[in-house]
């Protein structure tokens, strides 16, 4: 097996990003999102979203085409004759309702059919309001399942939506397809449910997705050329606990391996200090142009530059914190004036060297080595070791600061850490990250610096940031994946204050999603104000999305954690 494509030489030679790379001040050719020029890049995508038909830009991008693509091209083009290139924006609504029709249809309603009533960890709850609070949770799993129509599979040409052989849960609202970190919260969730076989199949989706494209991109659909935070890795590892299933895991093990190379390959920078290399990756998508599912938005951003290369570094950088998850935040913004001052024009998301991905990197290489030492390969076993001993001693020599007690991102330019709060400098605490190989100390430094943070003053959970930027991945609002990942670090800290820390803030957010649940006719959102108790979040470029997969798997988690003590809940 193995030491053919994942060994040592062969990962190690493959080509790293520097900074520098691409950087050309003449503007260097990048690619557009995705080859169709219909979808992703060109003048009928421009004159359809510059007319503003709809507020959501993500509306037009993912109605199918009513014709083939040549067809519509064509039809274009004498629509373009017949306005003298200045269609108005009614005649431009005519010809979409000519040739794309609602989106939507591609997709069918779909009951797993390992869905249950009464899933035993129910039974667990104590508080009888909580227990019903579950039982509708359970019930909203109904109504996120989708099957793709197989007419998408057989006309892939004439949909934006990427055809995957089995079902799906959709976040909700606007998001109609699979995403790729969200399926980490979800995959708890049903797991947690018993919907073990309906699990299976959504992975599968995601191992079919690399061997086809060598990742798994941010969400299902062809303008998505970006990957998304690697939790793929960690979505087998909890698939494998909860069923025992490790022929699954041998039989996937090669593309398992392709999905932690891809990070590897495109995505690994060295990072220069104190005269020593140190390797990171980081969240970069040198694609150019709009973001077609926000294309508006971000053409106008760029309006305000000069330059070619200004622009392509602009977008580029949207498309990167779009990889991120954390589409936008002041996390991203790298101004003269202070750190993270700024707005969406500053975003620079390349340039940081994120504390999040990074821990996730080391757990994956962690999971990854277990799972090939299981099959006895041994050496590449040691092969993932070694990355994670690299990554762990990267992590602490320059992500980590002493002083404070935490991990910071790192801006690259400026040669720095970005000191703020955001929960993300918590996250190698999840992965196991410990200071002097002592996992007590290190988890009372981190306790101590939750605290003198400022983050723990809210009722609701905690804030994404303390900064009010407007960007919805930013203070007030609380994130279901974040707050998910804080308490799951402190639980397993072996610390008794760090875990008494995680029942407390497991019941803010439990107590923050049940009352919106409640006040909004039985809603979930997907993200939470936490100045108060039962508000949705805001901000952004979209309104407050409901449905909601991972909002729904966190508190089905928590749920089947702490049930036994939450109380009160009426
Ligand atoms: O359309 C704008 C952006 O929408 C998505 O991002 C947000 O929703 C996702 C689904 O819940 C979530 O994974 C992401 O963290 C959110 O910020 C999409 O993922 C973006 O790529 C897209 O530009």
């Amino acid at each position: 097996f193995v030491l053919s494509h994942v060994g040592n030489n062969v990962l190690r030679k493959q080509p790293r990003y520097s900074k520098r790379v691409n950087r050309d001040q003449n503007g260097t050719d990048y690619p557009p999102p995705c080859d169709s020029d219909i979808y992703c890049y060109g003048k009928l995508l421009h004159t359809v979203q510059m007319a503003h038909l709809v507020q959501d830009s993500k509306t037009f991008v993912d109605q199918k085409m009513l014709h083939p693509p040549d067809v519509v091209k064509q039809n274009f083009g004498t629509f373009i004759s017949a306005t003298l290139g200045h269609p108005t924006k009614e005649q431009t609504r005519q010809f979409v309702e000519e040739n794309f029709g609602q989106s939507g249809t591609e997709l069918e309603s779909w009951i797993p059919s390992d869905w249950t009533e009464s899933p035993r960890f129910l039974e667990g709850i104590k508080d009888p309001d909580l227990r019903q609070y579950g039982k509708e949770l359970n019930d909203i799993w109904k109504t996120l399942g989708r099957k793709i129509n197989p007419e998408v599979r057989d006309n892939e040409d004439m949909f934006s939506l990427i055809y995957v052989p089995n079902p799906v849960m959709v976040p909700g609202g606007r998001f109609t397809e699979f995403y790729y970190w969200d399926q980490y919260w979800i995959l708890k969730g049903l797991l947690i449910c018993e919907m073990h076989i309906s699990v299976r199949g959504m992975i599968e989706n995601f191992l079919h997705m690399i061997s086809r494209y060598g990742y798994v991109p941010n969400g299902g659909r062809i303008y998505y050329s970006r990957s998304q935070p690697p939790m793929l890795i960690p979505m087998v590892k909890d698939y494998v606990d909860a069923t025992g299933n490790w022929t699954f895991v041998r039989t996937h093990l090669d593309t398992l391996d392709k999905e932690f190379r891809f990070w590897m390959t495109n995505r690994t920078i060295d990072v220069l200090k104190d005269g020593r290399t140190f390797r990171f990756v980081r969240y970069n998508n040198e694609l150019t142009g709009p973001r077609p599912e926000s294309y508006r938005e971000d053409f106008y951003l760029a309006e305000t530059l000069h330059t070619k290369a200004e622009k392509d570094e602009l977008f580029i950088n949207l498309k990167s914190g779009a990889e991120s998850g954390w589409d936008f935040s002041s996390r991203w913004f790298v101004s003269d004036e202070a750190f993270s001052a700024g707005n969406l024009k500053d975003i620079k998301a390349r340039d940081i060297i994120p504390v999040d991905l990074n821990a996730f990197i080391y757990n994956n290489a962690k999971v990854m080595a277990s799972f090939h030492r299981q099959f006895k390969f041994h050496e590449s076993a040691n092969y993932y070791d070694d990355i994670a001993s690299e990554w762990l001693h990267n992590i602490n020599s320059v992500l980590w600061n002493d002083t404070r007690g935490c991990w910071f991102d790192y801006d690259v330019q400026k040669g720095e850490l970005k000191t703020e709060f955001y929960p993300s400098n918590i996250f190698p605490l999840w992965a196991n990250v410990t200071i002097g190989n002592d996992k007590k100390y290190t988890a009372s430094r981190v306790v101590e610096y939750l605290h003198s943070s400022g983050a723990l003053r809210f009722p609701g959970g905690i804030p994404t940031s303390m900064e009010h930027s407007g960007e919805q991945w930013d203070f007030p609002n609380g994130w279901a994946p974040l707050q998910h990942l804080v308490v799951d670090a402190l639980d397993h800290a072996g610390y008794l204050p760090a875990q008494f820390l995680a029942v407390d803030l497991a019941e803010r957010w439990v107590r923050n999603n049940y009352r919106a649940f409640r006040n909004s006719n039985n809603t979930m959102f997907e993200k939470y104000d936490v100045q108060s108790v039962g508000a949705p979040g805001g901000g952004g470029e979209y309104e407050v999305v409901v449905g909601f997969g991972w909002s729904n798997g966190v508190i089905i988690d928590f749920l089947s954690r702490y049930g036994e003590f939450l109380t009160g809940f009426v």
